[in-house]
């Protein structure tokens, strides 16, 4: 399997098939060892290896070496019965790297927890990297920021909306930096329950409070030598904001339960939507951490400050689709000036579902303006003037449009300023009034033609050419494609 990622160490084959059927109902691509495989049909993108009734310290030992992987970027699960779970759990094997003891038996959400753990593989099989997109001004200063700051050590703050790609920014200037070939190590500390926080960022040792049945490394450790991304630092309690300041003054921490003090080398990134300078002046943050964390502010723009960037964004993410083996879309001219009238709260986020969205809807098509859900279709005015014309006319139960109405429409046409692609605009609202039109006359095409002034055998024409036949009543000739009707 080339694709494996976990690797299962197991004699009592009941237990394997658990652990594989859960592995791979979570996604990942587990493989069984067997004695018989060559060593060198085990060299993959491993991620995690477990370990349960393996007797042979040495075997035991071999087989994580010959993984190829560096040591702290591998999960080592441990089953709670496995011979071996001493011998790990203490450190005894030179090998271990973040290690998870599971109990059997097995519950899904601890196995789900434990993954969660293994840290972002950085090797050369990895899929390719996701891509910082955007030549507008706005992110041409963004890609200009991260340029200078990456060589340097110095903490950055990442602002912005939600969605605007602050992570991605994040991990732009761990993989431009000397560290690159170290973790980089994400936490969401507003997603972690407070009382957590602590042992999740400087870890536990085994016993220092209820459930911390293993020594357990913090997010500081795996990410030691690398950069950790402390994302929603806006979210976090004032009682670990004291405990984080420490560790930026100090370079130094010890695990919950230990009195051990440990030395780090971690460079810091933090992110935040709120405006920390708010939080601060209200007692919500303090002042001296967000002093240590701003050295370098790095501010994202929303999407509507970079909407030039729409087309390659919208390339991108139809690649990043393809990649997962999914469809993509296109958009048709009409479409990208209704997407262009969008508020986009969600940022680029909110992007990146639509075109998921419609890559599901529309499959390798192109999608126009009347395609797009409501709320996206903006203030087109030639489609909304016809409709609300359509509309009225219905509402009154007339039947022909005055001529009046049919002024009112030509005149709120309004040239975009960026200029328009006719044609494809054109048809847009076509498509839009015969939707109407059937939508109205409930998908009677002779009704529909009439209140279209068109012949049937012309609206038939159209529909088979937009593909609307599905808008037709079942029992209209016209529903069936390829059917002629006179
Ligand atoms: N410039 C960009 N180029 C390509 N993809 C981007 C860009 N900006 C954002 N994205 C994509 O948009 C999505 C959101 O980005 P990201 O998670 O980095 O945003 P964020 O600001 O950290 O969000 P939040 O505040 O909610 O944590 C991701 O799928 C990311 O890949």
């Amino acid at each position: 399997m080339p694709n494996s990622n976990v690797l299962i160490i197991e004699s009592n084959g009941t237990r394997a098939d658990i652990i594989t059927s859960a592995m791979q109902f979570m996604g990942f691509f587990p493989q069984r060892w067997d004695a018989s495989l060559p060593t060198d049909s085990m060299t993959h993108d491993w991620r995690a290896v477990y370990i349960g009734g393996i007797e042979d310290e040495t075997l035991c030992d071999q087989l994580l070496a010959s993984l190829e992987v560096p040591v702290e970027q591998l999960l080592v699960l441990v089953g709670s019965d496995s011979p071996q779970l001493e011998r790990l759990t203490k450190g005894g094997s030179s090998h271990a790297a973040q290690i998870e003891v599971l109990d059997f038996p097995l519950r899904y959400e601890r196995l789900a927890e434990a993954m969660r753990r293994a840290p972002t593989l950085r090797t050369q099989s990895n899929p390719a990297p996701l891509r910082l997109v955007g030549n507008s001004t706005a992110m041409g200063r963004v890609n200009a920021l991260i340029r200078q700051v990456s060589p340097f050590d110095s903490s950055v703050l990442v602002l912005g909306e939600s969605g605007t790609g602050k992570e991605m920014v994040a991990r732009a200037i761990h993989d431009c930096s000397p560290r690159r070939d170290k973790p980089f190590v994400a936490i969401n500390c507003g997603a972690i329950p407070a009382e957590l926080l602590e042992s999740e960022l400087f870890g536990h040792e085994k016993g220092a409070f209820t459930g911390a049945i293993s020594t357990r490394k913090g997010r500081f450790e795996m990410a030691e030598g690398g950069t950790l991304f402390l994302d929603e630092i806006g979210d976090m309690s004032l009682p670990m904001q004291v405990k984080l300041l420490r560790v930026l003054q100090e370079r130094m921490y010890e695990r919950v339960g230990s009195n051990r003090t440990q030395r780090c080398d971690v460079r810091i990134i933090a992110a935040t939507h709120r405006n920390l300078e708010v939080a601060t002046a209200e007692g919500r943050f303090r002042e001296d951490l967000y002093y240590r964390l701003s050295v370098f502010p790095l501010e994202m723009p929303s999407l509507r400050e970079h909407l030039d960037d729409m087309p390659e964004l919208i390339t991108e993410f139809n690649q990043r689709l393809q990649r997962r083996g999914l469809n993509s879309v296109r958009f048709s001219g009409s479409a990208m000036q209704s997407l262009r009238q969008h508020n986009w709260p969600g940022n680029v986020r909110e992007l990146s579902n639509l075109v998921e969205r419609l890559a599901i809807l529309y499959p390798n098509s192109e999608v126009r303006a009347s395609d797009l859900p409501e709320k996206y279709r903006g203030t087109q005015p030639i489609e909304e003037t016809g409709g609300s014309v359509v509309r009225a006319m219905l509402d009154g139960q007339s039947k022909t449009a005055p001529a009046h109405n049919r002024h009112l429409m030509d005149a709120e046409v309004l040239l975009p300023e960026g200029g328009v692609d006719l044609k494809d605009h054109l048809a847009d609202i076509e498509v839009g009034l015969i939707r109407q039109a059937l939508d109205i006359t409930d998908g009677v095409v002779a009704h529909a033609a009439k209140l279209l002034h068109m012949q049937r055998t012309t609206l038939v024409e159209k529909l088979r050419k937009y593909g609307l036949q599905s808008a037709c009543r079942s029992n209209d000739p016209a529903a069936e494609s390829g059917t002629a009707v006179a």
